[in-house]
């Protein structure tokens, strides 16, 4: 749906996570510049195309939420594996590790992977929610960095002779899947100028409380 300009929200954007990780980067890498909430919440882990999967996680979210709602997903996909694992990272991470996903490419010489993001913003419950999609193309390498946040440390970024988790936070944040589906949502939010019917409700605080 393309938005129409000055469209009202009831309110400012929800961003719906289970994951805190997610959250402190999209805090740090929005900081003012929108108005949004956040609520911890696990949404199912559905299967199929990334782009399906984030869009669907935002109409139950939405629905739930009963107000205007960002959720993203991240996929870490393989090009040896025809971008596998894709979606399905969070389940291959728990259960094979870092060491596990570095043998997965054992057979093969091309160790190139992308990191994908894709947010979806869904204005209200029922609308057909837009995507944003931020990539980063890099290499899987045996884990290096500390162990904060899912595969950071096997990732290495192109260009870089850091992983992910070896980087500051704040270089991450320039050039990572997420900064740069952050980077389209910023300038959705300022193109589409929305307007809010409760202006006073207007803050960057969060329903997980502060921090
Ligand atoms: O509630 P949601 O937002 O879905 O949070 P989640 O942790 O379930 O996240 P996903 O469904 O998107 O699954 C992505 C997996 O990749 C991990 N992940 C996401 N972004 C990452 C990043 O920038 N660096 C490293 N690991 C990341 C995350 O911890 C999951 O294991
Ligand atoms: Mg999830």
């Amino acid at each position: 749906m393309a938005a129409a300009r000055g469209f009202s929200l009831s309110r400012p954007v929800t961003f719906v996570t289970g994951n805190p990780k997610k959250l402190e980067e999209v805090k740090s890498i929005l900081g003012n510049s929108i108005p949004f909430q956040s609520l911890k919440l696990d949404l199912p882990e559905l299967q199929g195309e990334p782009e399906d999967i984030s869009k669907e996680k935002a109409r139950l979210a939405a629905i739930q939420v009963n107000g205007p709602v960002l959720v993203e997903d991240t996929c870490l996909c393989f090009n040896a594996l025809k971008g596998l694992p894709g979606p399905y990272i969070k389940w291959f991470l728990q259960k094979i590790g870092h060491e596990g996903l570095n043998n997965l490419l054992k057979a093969y010489e091309d160790k190139s992977a992308y990191a994908l993001c894709v947010f979806s913003l869904s204005l209200e419950p029922n609308s057909e929610p837009i995507t944003f999609l931020g990539k980063t193309m890099g290499k899987i390498v045996p884990a290096r960095g500390p162990n904060d946040f899912g595969w950071d440390p096997i990732f290495q970024p192109d260009g870089y002779e850091q992983t992910y988790a070896e980087m500051p936070k704040e270089e991450k944040n320039k050039i990572s899947h997420r900064s740069k589906a952050l980077a389209l949502v910023k300038s959705h939010f300022v193109e589409a100028r929305y307007t809010f019917l409760r202006e006073s409700s207007m803050s960057s605080s969060s329903l997980m409380g502060k921090g």
